[in-house]
């Protein structure tokens, strides 16, 4: 059974059609790829996927019930990272999680804070403004999401590798082996292969005028 399906997925900006007809699905254990050149629709299409923002028409089911209908239980299940880092850079890395962690609910999350900083190398930086790290830290600093609600079953991430350096993507690359292998599913834009031993899809989005 598919953990998360669109159906019938069509969105309009700018009076412009970005896709139509579209349907996807992920089960347990899989990666979705979504490609698609710049400006394809790509971070469109995630954000309908999350719930962000509505489709033009056609409905993204969770466990086969409209996300609408099911958000809190969706939204408990779900980490979204976006294309941009998402963090507050008048705060320190550890404020930003810390709160991250009060909003969803994730009280025993402030415990290994450290330990996951650590993991992604940001040890010393972490009572500092996010706007004085650089662009892989900031990422890093996004990504801590992923270790902090480790029973989230879905993932959807927008470009995660984006200013990632080669052990930064690794690090992230395990680290959705690991959640695959429990049994999450992960939908992904990115330019870049991942070669994963998990069933993998492919949704390519075409550039329409
Ligand atoms: N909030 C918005 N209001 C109006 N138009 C928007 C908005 N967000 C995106 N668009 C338009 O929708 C189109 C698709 O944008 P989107 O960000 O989904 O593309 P993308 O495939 O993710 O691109 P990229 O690879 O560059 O990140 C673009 O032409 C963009 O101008």
């Amino acid at each position: 059974m598919a953990l998360l399906s669109g159906h019938n997925l069509s969105c309009v900006k700018q009076d412009r059609l970005l896709f139509d007809n579209l349907d996807f699905s992920v089960a347990a254990s899989e990666l979705l790829y979504i490609r698609g050149q710049n400006g394809a629709g790509k971070t469109s299409l995630l954000r309908i996927i999350v719930g962000l923002t509505d489709a033009t028409t056609g409905q993204v089911d969770y466990q086969g019930q409209n996300i609408r209908t099911v958000n809190d239980q969706f939204h408990q299940e779900l980490v979204y990272i976006g294309h941009k880092p998402g963090l507050n850079h008048t705060l320190s890395a550890i404020e930003n999680l810390s709160f991250w962690c009060q909003l969803h609910n994730l009280p025993h999350c402030e415990h290994e804070l450290m330990d996951i900083l650590a993991l992604l190398g940001l040890v010393g930086l972490e009572d500092i403004p996010v706007r004085q790290l650089s662009a892989g830290q900031q990422r890093r600093a996004a990504l801590a999401r992923l270790w902090l609600k480790s029973d989230a079953k879905i993932w959807v991430l927008d470009e995660p590798f984006t200013a990632l350096d080669v052990q930064g993507i690794e690090l992230l690359r395990q680290r959705v082996i690991g959640h695959l292998g429990q049994g999450g599913a992960v939908i992904i834009t990115s330019h870049q292969q991942l070669d994963i031993d998990y069933k993998t899809s492919e949704l390519m989005l075409e550039y329409r005028i």
